[in-house]
């Protein structure tokens, strides 16, 4: 029997968080949760080496009235360790399906996880362990995206594979606009002047700048990140 020789050796999904509610309102969807892992267990078995950043909309979502009026910072720290909670939710699920996870965090919070040191990431990478990188990246003002295209250019990721709710990205909002259509492919500065939602403009400009490449794809298409790992046509690549 042959084998398909994956187009990555290492990897940085970023996963969002309202993916993880699945069709819930909020919340960690434990159907969702686990389908997601068996899809991350399918790559890691042909050799792909896979770190993770997850959001945490699905969580701070369900509190953000309590937000209202609240000191942006204060708020963000709420989003950041919301992250936290997914990041173990999604480690726990790892386990279970007998994958090695280890969640690092960029805010201290030792008694719960360990801190992000970025060759202990390597290491665990190399040894092939799951990365779960919680917290996004320790600062207000950012995003999970933004933490995905920072950890992504650290440990030297090949590609940043977003899993979002929409397939690829398109020339408006396709939630919003019936008549959007998607890219096949688009390069950063057309992402960034245009002015695409899907991704906000820091975590654009960090990417373009390492050359690193971005591929946005539906989280929701069964074996849609197995596609993208062998390097198969999926979702729309942004690139430098
Ligand atoms: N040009 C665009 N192409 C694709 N999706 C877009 C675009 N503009 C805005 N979006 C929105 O971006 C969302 C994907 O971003 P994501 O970070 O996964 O969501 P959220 O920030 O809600 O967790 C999609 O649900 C989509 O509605
Ligand atoms: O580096 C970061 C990453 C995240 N956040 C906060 O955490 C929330 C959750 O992250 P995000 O919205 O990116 O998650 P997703 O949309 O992917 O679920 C954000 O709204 C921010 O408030 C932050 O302050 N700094």
């Amino acid at each position: 029997m042959t084998h398909a020789t994956p187009a990555h050796k290492r990897i940085l999904l970023k996963l969002s968080g309202e993916a993880l509610m699945g069709d819930d309102s909020f919340g960690i969807n434990r159907a969702t949760i686990e389908r997601m892992v068996s899809e991350i267990a399918e790559v890691t078995k042909v050799g792909v080496q896979v770190a993770v950043v997850i959001g945490g909309g699905n969580i701070f979502r369900g509190v953000a009235g309590g937000s209202v009026g609240m000191d942006r910072a204060t708020a963000d720290y709420m989003g950041m360790l919301a992250t936290v909670m997914n990041a173990l939710a999604l480690a726990d699920a790892m386990d279970k399906q007998g994958l090695t996870a280890r969640v690092m965090s960029a805010i201290a919070i030792e008694q719960v996880v360990e801190p992000y040191v970025r060759p202990k990431a390597l290491q665990y990478l190399e040894e092939g362990k799951v990365v779960v990188f919680a917290a996004g990246t320790g600062n207000p003002f950012f995003t999970t995206d933004t933490a995905a295209a920072l950890r992504g250019a650290e440990i030297g990721a090949e590609v940043v594979l977003k899993a979002t709710k929409v397939d690829g990205v398109y020339t408006d909002d396709p939630m919003k606009n019936p008549d959007a259509t998607r890219y096949h492919k688009l390069a950063f500065d057309e992402a960034i002047s245009r002015n695409l939602g899907i991704m906000d403009a820091t975590a654009f400009a960090l990417c373009r700048d390492q050359k690193l490449p971005i591929r946005v794809f539906s989280i929701v298409k069964p074996g849609a990140l197995k596609r993208v790992v062998m390097g198969e046509d999926e979702g729309t690549l942004v690139y430098a």
